[in-house]
């Protein structure tokens, strides 16, 4: 089985443990929220926040992780992450941190613990780019974008 690293940082609440799958099919891991010194930290409506996991970490060559947001936080709350899936690059050894959004109407507290997001694991494939002449002919051509009707 796959590896992943993780570092606590400085000052990090460690009784709350590394991310961690659910359920046994589950594909993501949850994250908590890492800032013992903070309390609360308060999205209003339209705001959003780096919010820190007090972890780094060490994803293997030929993978990376994806951040992305809990259905029960965004159905109920609408609490997005503006940039989902969040990269989290083979080569990256900063701060773990999750970019939450309000997409709701009422302001939403995230407190220190909270499970925030999900991680997972995925294979990745760097390819070789190249400029050519002309691309191949399909049967769709340049349709797209809702070429083959909308609903
Ligand atoms: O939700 C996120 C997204 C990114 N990162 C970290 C890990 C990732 O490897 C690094 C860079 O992310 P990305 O490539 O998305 O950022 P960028 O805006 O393109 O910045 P850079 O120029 O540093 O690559 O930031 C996070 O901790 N959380």
């Amino acid at each position: 089985m796959l590896t992943v690293a993780f570092q606590w940082e400085e000052g990090a609440d460690r009784a709350l443990g590394l991310p961690a799958y659910e359920t046994d099919g589950a594909a993501g891991a949850d994250l908590r929220a890492n800032f013992p010194d903070r309390g609360v930290v308060m999205l209003e409506p339209g705001a959003r926040a780096l919010v820190p996991t007090g972890l780094r970490l060490m994803v293997p060559a030929g993978y990376e992780v994806q951040l992305r947001p809990r259905s029960g936080l965004a159905l109920k709350y609408g609490i997005t992450l503006p940039n989902s899936p969040g990269t989290i690059d083979s080569d990256y050894r900063g701060p773990l941190g999750v970019i939450m959004m309000n997409a709701g109407e009422e302001p939403f507290e995230i407190e220190h613990g909270a499970r925030i997001a999900q991680m997972v694991v995925a294979p990745v494939v760097q390819a070789r780019f190249e400029a050519v002449e002309s691309l191949e002919a399909t049967a769709r051509g340049a349709g797209g974008f809702g070429s083959t009707g909308v609903r």
